[in-house]
């Protein structure tokens, strides 16, 4: 079927795509960050930038076309991506709650293919992903954003695309990351760490604004908001980085800078036995301070957002940044220890965050 000059392929209903599994377990996140020196993070970040600044200039020009028009079949594509969704997104979950259905929606769609993104290489079938294996699924990405997708999650995601102003490039960034996670275990400084925290969450970030809306009475460039979303993914992946140390040095990895590991006198054996001393602690609150730094960052362009989309992203922005007050909690004990933010604590958020998207501002709540 033809809509809005978008072309569209019948595909199988059903039995393509399993039904959204039990977690098997916790995913391994990168590691963590630390303050290195400006030069060793200049590069990273300003290779970053430039994928900001076209990506918020790009989306100006864009005008969203008519998309597929069959209802029936794009509902079902879109209630399949909220199963997942509610199975998978513990923090974010109540963030979508709160948008207008139409955004909802498309923000299912975009989760959706970044968790089975981010699957192929922590999910099950981890193992047998090769860098081809890479490839192919960015050739589908290609065709999803022409129109032609290849499952019932694919269909949603092209219909979002046709809805939204969204670029490729934030989504062909994202599969960057996991081919750079496929080969690399370790990451020298910072600006190591930044590019890959780009890759699989800033890009996010850059996917979801176009989404979201920036608003009309906004006087911020879309740079700046873009910048803060940026920052938002960023924050998120730090601190996801932090929470998840213990399984991923399981797994053979430390995403934590080694020179500031070095610096700090923590050998990787130390980390490898689960060692939660001193020097560990002290490491662990400059990892904790820099993720909050980019909290910060990015709670300055929330405001920008359209009215009805800032409740959400306060909520997930409090919601996940509570992860790190959680691991202090826990004296810095995350080789052994999950840090879990509550349902209890979660909901007591949400007045919070509602507070902060009425006000506009941090200051009064
Ligand atoms: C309301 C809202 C937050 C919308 C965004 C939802 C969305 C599309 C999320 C996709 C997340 C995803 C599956 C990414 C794949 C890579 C990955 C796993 C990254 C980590 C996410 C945490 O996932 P989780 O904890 O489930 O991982 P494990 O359970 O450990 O496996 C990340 C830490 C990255 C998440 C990054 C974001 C949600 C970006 C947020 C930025 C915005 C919504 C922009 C807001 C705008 C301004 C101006 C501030
Ligand atoms: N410390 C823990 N103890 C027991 N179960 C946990 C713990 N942490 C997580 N889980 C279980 O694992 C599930 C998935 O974890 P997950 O990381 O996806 O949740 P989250 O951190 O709440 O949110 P998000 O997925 O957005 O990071 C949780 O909903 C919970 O059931
Ligand atoms: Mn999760």
């Amino acid at each position: 079927m033809a809509a809005g000059g978008v072309v569209w392929v019948t595909f199988p209903k059903q039995n393509l795509i399993p039904p959204p599994r039990k977690r098997f377990g916790r995913k391994l996140r990168t590691g963590v960050p630390l303050i290195s020196s400006t030069a060793e993070r200049a590069y990273s970040e300003e290779k970053v930038h430039e994928v900001v600044l076209k990506q918020a200039a790009w989306v100006k020009q864009q005008r969203p076309n008519e998309g597929c028009k069959d209802w029936d079949l794009l509902n079902e594509a879109y209630e399949r991506c909220g199963e997942v969704w509610a199975e998978y997104a513990k923090t974010f979950y109540l963030g979508t709650l709160l948008m207008t259905s139409e955004r909802r929606r498309a923000i299912w769609a975009i989760y959706v293919w970044c968790r089975r993104t981010d699957e192929l290489v922590d999910g099950p079938n981890a193992s047998h992903i090769t860098p081809r294996a890479l490839d192919t699924w960015e050739k589908r990405l290609g065709n999803i954003f022409q129109g032609r997708p290849y499952d019932l999650f694919d269909a949603a995601l092209s219909h979002t695309v046709s809805n939204y102003p969204l670029g490729i490039q934030p989504f062909k960034d994202m599969i960057e990351g996991m081919r750079l996670d496929l080969l690399k275990t370790r990451y020298n400084n910072f600006d190591e760490l930044y590019l890959y925290c780009y890759y699989v969450a800033g890009t996010v970030g850059l996917m979801s604004v176009p989404v979201m809306g920036i608003a009309s009475e906004s006087k911020a460039s879309n740079e700046t908001v873009y910048s803060a979303a940026l920052a938002l993914g960023i924050a998120n992946q730090l601190t996801n980085i932090i929470r998840d140390v213990g399984e991923d040095c399981r797994r053979g990895r430390i995403y934590l800078p080694q020179d500031e590991l070095a610096s700090a006198g923590i050998s990787e054996d130390e980390i490898f036995r689960g060692l939660v001393s001193n020097k560990w602690k002290i490491f662990m609150k400059n990892q904790i301070k820099r993720a909050r730094m980019y909290f910060d960052e990015a709670e300055k362009g929330v405001a920008e957002l359209e009215e009805a989309s800032r409740w959400p992203v306060w909520a997930s922005l409090l919601l996940y940044r509570q992860i790190l007050d959680v691991i202090e909690e826990n004296d810095y004990n995350n080789f052994t220890k999950r840090a879990y933010v509550g349902k209890a604590k979660k909901f007591a958020s949400l007045p919070l965050a509602y507070g902060r998207a009425i006000m506009g501002t941090s200051k009064f709540f």
